[in-house]
């Protein structure tokens, strides 16, 4: 029997106003894995953790989290939970260690618990470094520790990576990684880029306009778009607008570069038929397996249509 999910909800539509941000989303978070939420900007990511985590009023549709309403045990399941929504609250003018250990004594924790999240995150070197001299990475990871100190079984972070450079988001996916496989978290986690997701999440739900346009694991997602068909020209935009419909949505990958979804060798030929007919020069024609990044932006930009 497949284990329930972790998280899951039902129709869980919510307003702002009048105005719809989500659309009947059915999440599916299974146990032990890292969920990359994925969406561009506005799309209703944070909407959506803000919901998971009981912080916005109660919407149209279910939510459960370890199996149980989160409306009727809401105390229960939120002990459970260790969340990274916005940039930690921090003192500054504290070091490391004392930031954990304040919230520590705040909670009445177990006081090991201190030297044991500074250690999950890697911070026991720099635990007694006033917190101004860190760098984002390190006040991410600050505020993990914080989220980690009552060992939950479940993390939401809502874009963890965010503006970080090339070493803080590789110790945070490492970190992640770690929390996953060695201490058996589960994470879902939101981001609206795919690059800095996909070698740590084992699961993908892509959200477009509050509507979920995809969910499933990550080879899933890869195998979505399948083979491409790309074209080098020199106006990659121009070439777009000359195409038939029915030989698939192209999409521009750059301005010399147009790719459509592969369908058979006489589409290729038709193709550069067209294209030369209409006195575009065609350099190249190539098949290739589309990237999770090519699968992710014509997913969204499709859903745009
Ligand atoms: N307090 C609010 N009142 C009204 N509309 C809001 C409010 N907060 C967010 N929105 C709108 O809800 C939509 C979804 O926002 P949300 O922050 O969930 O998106 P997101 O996917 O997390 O994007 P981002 O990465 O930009 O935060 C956006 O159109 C946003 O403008």
């Amino acid at each position: 029997m497949t284990p329930a999910p972790l998280i899951e909800t039902r129709n869980l539509s919510f307003r702002y106003g009048s105005r719809t941000i989500l659309h009947e989303l059915n999440l599916s978070v299974p146990a032990a894995s890292i969920y990359g939420f994925l969406g561009p900007n506005g799309a209703g990511k944070s909407t959506t953790l803000r919901i998971l985590l009981g912080l916005l009023a109660t919407p149209a549709g279910t939510v459960r989290l370890f199996g149980h309403d989160l409306n009727q045990h809401r105390l229960p399941i939120l002990s459970q939970v260790g969340a990274l929504i916005e940039m930690p609250s921090l003192y500054d003018h504290l070091s490391g260690h004392d930031n954990v250990e304040a919230t520590r004594r705040l909670r009445g924790l177990a006081a090991a618990r201190t030297a044991a999240v500074l250690e999950v995150v890697g911070l026991s070197a720099d635990a007694h470094r006033p917190v101004r001299e860190y760098s984002l990475g390190m006040r991410q990871r600050l505020g993990l520790a914080l989220a980690l100190l009552p060992d939950p079984q479940l993390l939401i972070l809502d874009e963890p990576t965010n503006g970080l450079d090339p070493q803080g988001i590789r110790e945070m996916r490492e970190l992640l990684l770690r929390l996953q496989q060695e201490h058996d978290k589960t994470i879902l986690l939101s981001s609206h880029l795919i690059s800095e997701i996909e070698r740590v999440a084992t699961h993908v739900g892509v959200i477009q306009q509050g509507r979920l346009v995809f969910q499933g694991s990550v080879s899933a997602l890869q195998q979505r778009q399948g083979t491409q068909v790309l074209i080098d020209t020199d106006d990659a935009e121009t070439c777009r607008n000359l195409l038939p419909l029915d030989l698939g949505t192209a999409s521009v990958l750059s301005a010399g570069t147009l790719a459509l979804p592969y369908q058979s060798r006489e589409q290729m030929a038709y193709l550069a038929q067209q294209l030369i007919g209409a006195g575009q020069p065609v350099y190249a024609l190539r098949c290739q397996q589309a990237s999770l990044e090519q699968t992710f932006l014509h997913l969204t930009e499709n859903a745009l249509a």
